[in-house]
């Protein structure tokens, strides 16, 4: 086991790119599976545990992959017969393994899959997938720690989703693209990743319009093919390195960062009196010495994502005054505040709001991840703290971000990757060496 180590104090500055985006690519690896003919090949796909693990579970449905994390790119060849069990390894360690049901279900007639239960971030229901999926015609039952859904023909229907659910609006999306007639989905999910699954989709031959809207429109097909398909860079992977940049006065180019799809956040960081410049290449940030409170609530996008949620709260305890963070999509998201108390943070909690009291020195401590993004607050408080900062936990990092410690280490940061068992005879002299080596 692993954990990084950071020195803090240290501005960022330089350059750094964004990898593929982890929330585009893991369904539109699921939506592979609705191609009978052909192969699908991605590119851009970022090197990450998720990846792996999807990949993991369409070879386990009997789909051929080929990934070469060299070039970033995969193949998927799904013109075989298919499994439609997805058993509880896969889905219990990654929640986004539910997309797999409506492609398959789609393709299939019947799809059997592990529920997927809550995760550390809140309860994570699936009764929004259920309910569309049932509207088109399936019969779903649930059992054994089990969902069973089973359907000779789906049939396309009119869907409204009682809350705009990203995962919800790709199974639905999924399905109905093999469904007889049309399908729309109202109220639903307009993330941009919920675009590049629908113009994957229809290069796959499906008919899927108003994706990036609130009104999806799908004219089932009969059959899907494979295509080739550049995933979309990470917006919240360049999230975080914004933040980072500011949480140290730093100045760093978010390389292939691209301005339409962090809006809330450019906003947020302009009213704390950072400098956002958008450039052609990406997004440039300069720091301040004085940060500015300012009050954030996450909602669906457009609104200010809740992935970025913990990374920005580092951000405003940093600030100089009082600010507020209302996460209003999952309801169990403050968990890193805890961490953060051992670094001096100093908050409280009221309703779905943290009350985030600023300006924070940071002081470095032995911390552990309780999620991806939870990681990635704790690494940047690390960067901006006095002392050293140690955090644990890192298999949640690894499921969102790809050579973090070494990016960071580029950008000027004194942070490395140590053996757990190494650090233990460690004086602290010795891991300030280790990390300044990245
Ligand atoms: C792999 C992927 O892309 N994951 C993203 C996806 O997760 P995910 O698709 O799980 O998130 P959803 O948009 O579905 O969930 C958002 C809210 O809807 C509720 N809900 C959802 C489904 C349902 O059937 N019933 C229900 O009540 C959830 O409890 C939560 O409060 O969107 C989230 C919100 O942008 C992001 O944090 C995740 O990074
Ligand atoms: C919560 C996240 O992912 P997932 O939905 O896969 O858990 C995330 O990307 O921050």
């Amino acid at each position: 086991m692993e954990k990084i180590v950071i020195k803090g104090g240290h501005r960022l500055t330089g350059r750094v790119k964004v990898e593929g985006a982890k929330n585009a690519v893991l369904p539109i690896q699921a939506a592979s599976i609705l191609a009978s003919t052909g192969q699908t090949k991605l590119t851009n796909v970022p090197v990450l545990s998720d990846v792996v693990m999807m990949n993991k579970l369409l070879q386990f449905l009997n789909i051929q992959v080929n990934f070469d994390p060299n070039e970033h790119a995969v193949t998927f060849d799904a013109s075989h017969q298919l499994s439609s069990k997805a058993p509880f390894q896969y889905v219990s360690k990654m929640r986004a393994s539910m997309v797999v049901m409506g492609p398959l279900l789609a393709r299939t007639g019947h799809v059997r899959i592990a529920m997927p239960g809550g995760c550390a971030i809140g309860s994570r229901p699936v009764d929004l997938h259920l309910k569309g999926l049932r509207q088109l015609g399936a019969q779903i039952e649930q059992h054994d720690g089990f969902i069973e859904a089973q359907a000779d023909h789906l049939t396309g229907a009119h869907i409204y989703l009682d809350f705009p659910s990203v995962g919800a609006t790709q199974n639905i999306m999924m399905a109905a693209t093999l469904a007889h007639g049309i399908t729309t989905i109202e109220n639903c999910a307009r993330e941009p990743e919920i675009v590049d699954l629908a113009n994957t989709l229809n290069k796959m031959g499906a008919r899927v319009h108003g994706a990036g809207t609130e009104l999806i429109r799908i004219q089932g097909v009969n059959f899907l093919h494979g295509c080739d398909f550049h995933v979309m860079e990470d917006r919240i992977e360049a999230g975080t390195f914004m933040i980072a940049a500011a949480a140290t006065n730093g100045d760093v180019i978010v390389e292939g960062a691209d301005p339409r799809y962090n809006e809330p956040l450019i906003a947020k960081l302009r009213e704390m009196g950072v400098t956002v410049v958008e450039q052609a290449d990406g997004i440039r940030i300069l720091g301040t010495s004085v940060l500015l409170p300012t009050n954030v609530r996450t909602a669906p996008y457009p609104g200010f994502p809740t992935d970025l949620q913990p990374q920005m709260t580092v951000l405003q305890l940093l600030a100089n005054g009082t600010s507020t963070m209302d996460e209003t999509v999952f309801e169990k998201r403050f968990m890193h505040l805890e961490e953060l108390r051992r670094m001096n943070a100093n908050y409280e909690i009221a309703g779905s709001a943290a009350v985030l009291h600023g300006p924070t020195k940071f002081s470095g401590a032995e911390v552990s991840a309780t999620d991806l993004r939870a990681g990635a607050a704790l690494v940047i408080a690390g960067l901006a703290a006095d002392g050293i900062t140690q955090v644990r936990n890192l298999k949640y990092l690894d499921r969102g971000y790809y050579h973090l410690h070494q990016k960071l280490h580029q950008l000027g940061a004194q942070i490395d990757r140590i053996d757990i068992d190494d650090t233990i005879q460690m004086t602290p002299d010795q891991l300030i060496d280790h990390s300044s080596r990245g």
